[in-house]
């Protein structure tokens, strides 16, 4: 896994000229040029490897740049919420600074191969007056492995305005991450080891995302559930406010991690052999960061013939409905009490 240490937050325009009378976007962030290390980026007072590393795309030539890896997944196929964030920053490259995401569908067309960088390469496919459409390919071994179509738009006033209420849960203060919840569990000792095992992998994960679930998860006392989840969920380190562009691209980072799993919360009795999202599509709704806590809370209406249906609300704190997001996954599943084969 390479990791890159230049400063990521200039890569992507912050700027807030495009401003409507009335709508608040926040300014240009005044923590440019915190000092970081690759080595200490879990502290939460450093700059997020996802701003120094994951979504620093180098550009190679007009539109077309290039994305190393941070996190893998222990399925040795790259995270698709990685592949969506950076085909999403290269989109955004060729955007102007009044234009801000508003949605993104991408598919998943081949795994993503961790031993080498991912090209992206931008089509400008229409420039309107209020809409911008581009389309990404990510591309390795010289085919595509992800596809992705994004759509800007500039800040446009509106009476109509209305959205959901929050669910009403715990504040994040008040929870354990996984983590946590993690070391309470590995400090029981009645703790089978495989389960050990199972809790110590989890914990190595250093995946560049924190999360405090609602309803904690029985990592291994499997327990039907409704296909139903809330954490809260935010990027490590510091990534300040200011720049809409770059948290949209950390929340569809964000959005892909843990949320095709509520799909299978019905059936303790099945594991995964074989799950992976195959499509991704997002709505920005409004401002919002992503190092602060957000509410994830996802649900899942459908599954059959081997696949899953996802979908997801990020709220902001103050209850303000920030992103919406949908996928399908293939979900192939072995009987639990069947030995599995990786
Ligand atoms: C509360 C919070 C708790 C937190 C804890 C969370 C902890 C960890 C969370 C980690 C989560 C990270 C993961 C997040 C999700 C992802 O990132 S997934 C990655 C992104 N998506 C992808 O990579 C998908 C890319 N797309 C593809 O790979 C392909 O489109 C496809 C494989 C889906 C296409 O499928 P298919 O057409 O079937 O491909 P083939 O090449 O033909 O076959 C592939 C393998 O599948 C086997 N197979 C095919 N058909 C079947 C079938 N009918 N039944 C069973 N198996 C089948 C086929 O044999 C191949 O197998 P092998 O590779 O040969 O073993």
């Amino acid at each position: 896994m390479a990791d890159q240490t230049d400063d990521g937050t200039k890569t992507l325009d912050s700027s807030n000229s495009g401003e409507s009378p009335g709508v608040v976007f926040p300014p240009e962030s005044p923590e440019e040029g915190i000092p970081h290390s690759s080595a200490t980026h879990f502290n939460n007072d450093l700059k997020s490897v996802l701003v120094t590393s994951v979504l620093n795309l180098e550009a190679l030539d007009v539109d077309l740049y290039r994305g190393t890896h941070h996190w893998v997944p222990r399925t040795q196929r790259l995270f698709g919420g990685q592949i969506v964030g950076q085909a999403l920053v290269a989109a955004a490259k060729s955007v102007s600074d009044h234009h801000y995401a508003h949605s993104l569908h991408c598919y998943f067309v081949r795994a993503g191969d961790p031993k080498v960088p991912v090209l992206y390469q931008v089509e400008r496919t229409r420039d309107g007056r209020s809409f911008c459409v581009r389309s990404v390919k990510a591309i390795q071994h010289g085919q595509p492995i992800l596809i992705c179509q994004a759509s800007f738009h500039m800040l446009q006033e509106s009476p109509l305005q209305h959205q959901f209420t929050m669910p009403v849960v715990p504040q994040p203060e008040d929870l354990l991450t996984v983590e946590e919840l993690i070391h309470q569990y590995l400090s029981k000792p009645d703790l089978a080891e495989t389960a050990r095992q199972g809790l110590n992998k989890l914990l190595a994960n250093e995946v560049p995302i924190e999360i405090k679930p609602v309803n904690p998860p029985h990592f291994y006392r499997h327990t039907a559930t409704q296909p139903k989840q809330l954490f809260w969920v935010r990027a490590r380190g510091h990534i300040g406010e200011g720049n809409m562009k770059l948290h949209c691209c950390v929340a569809a980072y964000v959005s892909d991690y843990a949320f095709l799993g509520t799909a299978l919360l019905p059936y303790p009795n099945y594991r995964a052999k074989f799950s992976a999202s195959l499509d991704h599509a997002m709505w920005f709704h409004s401002t919002f960061r992503t190092d602060e806590w957000m509410l994830y809370e996802c649900e899942s209406p459908w599954a059959g013939g081997s696949r899953g249906l996802v979908q997801g609300r990020l709220w902001r704190r103050d209850g303000v409905l920030a992103v919406s997001c949908s996928q399908e996954g293939v979900l192939r599943v072995r009987p639990a009490t069947q030995p599995s084969k990786l």
